[in-house]
């Protein structure tokens, strides 16, 4: 498009031609062409979109009454002509001025959209249509089943009107109309049907669709079944979550958390409630049944709808913190003022408060589940516990019930989750404390030579995958009295659990050839490490790494380094080795034989590079690992 074109006002101009946004074209081909299989959809998003844009109009009268004039009562009407195949929903709601239109149905305004249409690209049928709505893509969904889709918006208060139509096929267009072809105010929306989608301008159809799938928008709906037949009302309106909890069925939960959230799974938990008392609020929200695909992208914002009294103040109200931001649902306040500004509302301590009691009540809820169904609330952990654990670090107040609710998997746990409470109940004798090995990978993590020691001991550790991880235990202060350590920090302090297989045998002797070895590897290696030590925790390995006892986790300190956030110079590992292991027993003999130093030397080195690589590191000089390695493989051979 041209600047020229861009700046122009539809209206006061002839048509234009624009084109969509080349993301917006690629995801009207995807879905038109393969990856929705459910087309009734549309419908709910077009009611959606009328009963949200009559929300809002009631939210801006409050403050400029007059734009309701005679007609105060939000309304989504729905009017079907089965001779020419057309269906139109139309709602007296806030409408949309051109630039509006131009901004809202040409572009994608949400963060994340390549990332979301690489996903549609790969998606199978069933997962694509769960992706839709997720990112607001509701509008677009229109041209599954239209071939040409009109819209006539008039904004409230504005003198003018205007329509953008577009095939759907990388093109639409804006004009201006008289105002006698557009709605007094509001959308219309109309939907020119292909040939096979035709029974979408049949009664039956779209009255079932309705009730099955928007029968709990709180705008009252209205069919027409021909273009001059009189309308009646298909649905009332009523607020779901003001209505008794006994008086809703399972079904109308997951219809209206459908609606709400734009999936199309069950939910995995329905928290419905009112408080009463010093806050009189209704809480109804949901914990999604799947992980929705933007949940890590750091724009992404929660979505949760705040009501005032009925009147929606704001659809991504700030309710819940950040760690509950895959929740999805509203709270209805009696307390907060209508009159202020959203901004004023949202700093309000009156909704504080409820901020708070409703977080606490979530958390409730979650840790009720895990009692009641732990196979359910092992689905939730599986979908959000690396956003759940966020809350270890940044809700110190929360802190312990976010522990009590966190899962792990764990070098004894088989690959379920465990809980806290089941690790300290089966803490060996000795044992004082929680023990974890922090990594970027799952099954790298498990095969850790860190665990021998832990694993000949029985001892159960915690196997943390997740990069938040790093982060809230470095800071948590323990559960039940016992502090959180990393196997890969500190000396291992095994010595008082004896081993498994030979219990009279905790700590390895170390021989004297084997002492003077590690003090002979320590000079060796002088400036790169800070100490060489006989290992308590290495059984069948030769060597791992260890951070210094005071100093940072290794996992941190990658992370932290990867991210350019590092204070200061890496800290330099400690050398741990085995004394039990044969190598190890060898050299020593030949150190103490004095007979190749420079041998012994360089084998040493290659230790140091072997525990790198074990690590994930590479060896500090690439070249001369080569050389070594090759110098030694050659004596070998002879
Ligand atoms: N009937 C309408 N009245 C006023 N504005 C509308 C109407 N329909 C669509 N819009 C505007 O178009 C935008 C895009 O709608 P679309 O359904 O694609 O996404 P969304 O509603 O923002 O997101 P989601 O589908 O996730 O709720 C809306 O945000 C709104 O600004």
């Amino acid at each position: 498009m041209s600047a020229e074109e861009q700046s122009a006002s539809p209206d006061t101009q002839a048509p234009q031609s624009r084109t969509f946004e080349a993301d917006v074209a690629k995801l009207l081909h995807l879905m038109v062409h393969s990856v929705y299989s459910d087309k009734d959809v549309f419908l709910r998003e077009l009611v959606s979109n009328a009963a949200d844009a009559c929300e809002k109009l009631r939210y801006e009268a409050l403050s400029h009454p007059d734009l309701l004039g005679e007609d105060q009562k939000g309304a989504i009407r729905i009017t079907l002509d089965p001779d020419n195949g057309r269906l139109t929903v139309a709602d007296n709601g806030i409408g949309m001025s051109a630039e509006e239109m131009i901004e809202a149905l040409g572009t994608i305004a949400r963060s994340g959209t390549r990332a979301f249409v690489e996903r549609l690209e790969t998606a199978q049928q069933a997962e694509g249509s769960q992706l839709i709505g997720q990112f607001g893509v509701g509008f677009y969904s229109t041209f599954m089943v239209a071939d040409k889709v009109e819209v006539f918006s008039r904004r409230a208060g504005s003198q003018a009107a205007n329509v953008w139509v577009s095939d759907g096929k990388g093109a639409y267009s804006v004009a201006a109309v008289n105002l006698e072809d557009a709605p007094e105010r509001g959308t219309r929306v109309v939907l020119h049907l292909m040939e096979d989608a035709r029974s979408y301008a049949e009664a039956h159809t779209v009255e079932r669709l309705i009730k099955t799938h928007s029968g709990h928008v709180p705008v009252p709906i209205f069919l027409a079944d021909k273009p001059d037949a009189e309308p009646r009302e298909i649905s009332d309106g009523a607020a779901l979550w003001a209505r008794p909890k006994a008086e809703i069925a399972a079904a109308d939960y997951t219809d209206f958390y459908r609606g709400v959230a734009g999936q199309f799974d069950e939910p995995a938990l329905t928290i419905h409630f009112r408080a009463e008392g010093r806050q009189e609020y209704t809480m109804l929200a949901f914990v999604p049944g799947s992980r929705p695909f933007d949940l890590f992208d750091p724009q992404r914002k929660a979505r949760m709808k705040l009501y005032v009294r009925r009147v929606l103040i704001s659809d991504e109200a700030d309710l819940l913190p950040g760690y509950l931001r895959f929740m999805r649902g509203l709270v209805d306040s009696a307390d907060l003022p209508l009159n202020v500004s959203r901004e004023m509302i949202q700093e309000s301590p009156l909704l504080a408060a409820i901020r708070k009691a409703v977080t606490g009540r979530v958390l409730s809820e979650l840790e009720k589940l895990s009692t009641a169904d732990a196979g359910a609330y092992a689905k939730v952990w599986d979908n959000f516990g690396a956003v759940l654990k966020e809350g270890l670090y940044e809700d110190f107040e929360r802190r312990d019930a976010l522990l009590g609710l966190a899962r792990f998997k764990t070098t004894s746990s088989g690959g379920e989750w465990r809980s806290l409470k089941d690790y300290v109940a089966g803490l060996k004798d000795n044992q004082t404390a929680i023990y974890y090995l922090a990594g970027d990978d799952a099954r790298r993590i498990e095969t850790s030579p860190h665990l021998e020691g832990f694993r000949a001991r029985g001892i159960e550790v915690l196997l943390l995958a997740d990069p938040v991880d790093s982060f809230w235990v470095t800071s948590a202060l323990g559960y039940e009295g016992k502090p959180f350590k990393s196997v890969t920090q500190g000396a291992a302090d095994l010595a008082l659990i004896p081993l498994l297989d030979k219990p009279e045998e905790a700590a390895p002797d170390v021989s004297s050839a084997v002492a003077a070895y590690l003090a002979f590897a320590k000079s060796t290696l002088g400036e790169d490490v800070s100490d060489v030590r006989a290992s308590e925790r290495l059984t069948s390995s030769a060597v791992c790494l260890v951070a210094p006892e005071h100093g940072m986790d290794k996992r941190l300190e990658q992370i932290l380094a990867g991210a350019g956030k590092l204070e200061g110079a890496l800290q330099k590992p400690v050398l741990e080795i085995n004394p039990r292991h044969a190598l190890v027993a060898r050299l020593a003999a030949a150190r103490e034989a004095g007979a190749d130093l420079p041998f012994v030397e360089s084998a040493t080195r290659l230790l140091l590079d072997e525990a790198r690589i074990l690590d994930g590191t590479v060896p500090a000089d690439p070249a001369a690992f080569a050389e070594r390695l090759s110098q030694v493989l050659s004596r070998s051979l002879g």
